[in-house]
């Protein structure tokens, strides 16, 4: 019997890749219902047709909610009867967020903080809210409105554990692989127009996970939080000189363009801070940063002698192992995504020698 047996899930953002994977995941499970909440009635409507298509048995187990979570109304009205929540509804473009940044502080700082009140309210009983590696030490707008997100589970992780029924904790990942939007499936999508790969800098790294691994760290947070944790997975990383490398191994050289550093974008990212390095505890695959219990009273807390407050280094896509072309290739195949587009060009290949 599953955490989640005869137990109802509500995903917000549930129609993104973060949603299709729990999907894919949880519905041949014992869990009873999963509630997609998004804005995009096309998106639920297209999951809607590939449940029928390819899932008949358990499709009827997937409700679907239109609404906003920058709408408490809508959010409110999604939440009876459900026991769980994994919150993935966000605004993540960083060039995005950069031109429209209060776009950013309505869904990702105001929507958590609707979807967390609501889910305090109806007395859900775990809340994870997924985070970016861009909320460590940020420096554009949809990290800066993670890092905010950050901050205000934690606060209400606080009164909800002093109510006593739901535990709020989070998690914290880099680069989701093939992710809508995201650069490999614009890689791939220029090799097979004939273009040149645009690459921003050669040298820039970054985390890379692929979505199974960001929904088992979800699993993990959801099986092991306590109230306010922030739980990251330890993960590799490549420099886009190498990712681009790998790409083109497998679907052709097409040559490279270089364009420069897009808007808000840093060289390196961290998953984990000094600060929180310092305190974090090491749960194999995965790293706990416990939240700081204190209340404002600090005489109460009064320690002899002088305390670290941080270690030596953060934990960045720069110090972290760093695989190379080979490695990078094989980190990709993982990827559902990727394995598809190589089948479909096989069947063309195929098709154009008959
Ligand atoms: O044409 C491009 C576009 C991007 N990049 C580089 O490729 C890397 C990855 O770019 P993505 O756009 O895929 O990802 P970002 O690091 O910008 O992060 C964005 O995509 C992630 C998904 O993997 C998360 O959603 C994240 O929140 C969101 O900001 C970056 O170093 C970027 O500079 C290029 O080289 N060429």
């Amino acid at each position: 019997m599953s955490l989640f047996n005869n137990s109802t899930l509500l995903i917000t953002g549930g129609t993104g890749s973060f949603g299709h994977t729990v999907l894919k995941r949880f519905l041949n499970t014992d869990i009873r219902e999963i509630r997609i909440f998004s804005r995009d009635e096309k998106k639920q409507d297209d999951l809607r047709h590939m449940l029928q298509v390819h899932h008949p048995d358990t499709a009827s187990k997937v409700k679907f909610y239109i609404g906003d979570v920058r709408n408490p109304q809508s959010v409110h009205d999604a939440m009876p009867g459900v026991d769980f929540i994994f919150h993935a509804a966000a605004l993540k473009q960083v060039p995005s967020c950069e031109f429209f940044p209060m776009e950013a502080v309505h869904t990702n700082v105001e929507g958590t903080n609707n979807v967390l009140h609501a889910a305090i309210e109806a007395g859900v009983k775990r809340v994870v809210c997924l985070s970016t590696d861009k909320a460590a030490y940020p420096i554009n707008a949809m990290g800066t409105s993670k890092a905010m997100m950050e901050h205000i589970v934690r606060a209400n992780a606080r009164v909800a554990a002093e109510r006593g029924k739901t535990l709020i904790c989070c998690t914290r990942y880099g680069n989701v692989m093939c992710s809508r939007g995201s650069v490999i499936p614009l890689f791939i999508e220029q090799i097979k127009n004939g273009n040149p790969i645009t690459i921003t800098n050669p040298d820039m790294t970054r985390f890379l996970m692929n979505l199974d691994e960001a929904v088992e760290l979800v699993k993990f947070a959801f099986e092991h939080g306590d109230s306010g944790d922030l739980f990251i997975q330890k993960a590799d990383a490549s420099t886009i000189g190498v990712l681009a490398e790998a790409v083109q191994r497998l679907f052709g050289n097409t040559g490279t363009h270089i364009i420069g550093t897009r808007h808000g974008e840093k060289l390196y990212e961290t998953l984990m801070t000094k600060e929180e390095r310092l305190r974090a505890q090491d749960m194999g695959d995965y790293y706990r940063v416990s939240a700081d219990h204190r209340d404002l009273n600090y005489d109460n807390y009064f320690v002899n002698g002088q305390v670290a407050t941080e270690a030596d280094e953060a934990y960045t896509s720069h110090n972290t192992k760093l695989l190379n072309v080979e490695e990078t290739v094989q980190k990709i195949l993982t990827t559902d995504y990727v394995k598809e587009k190589l089948r479909r060009q096989k069947d063309e290949d195929t098709c154009n020698r008959l």
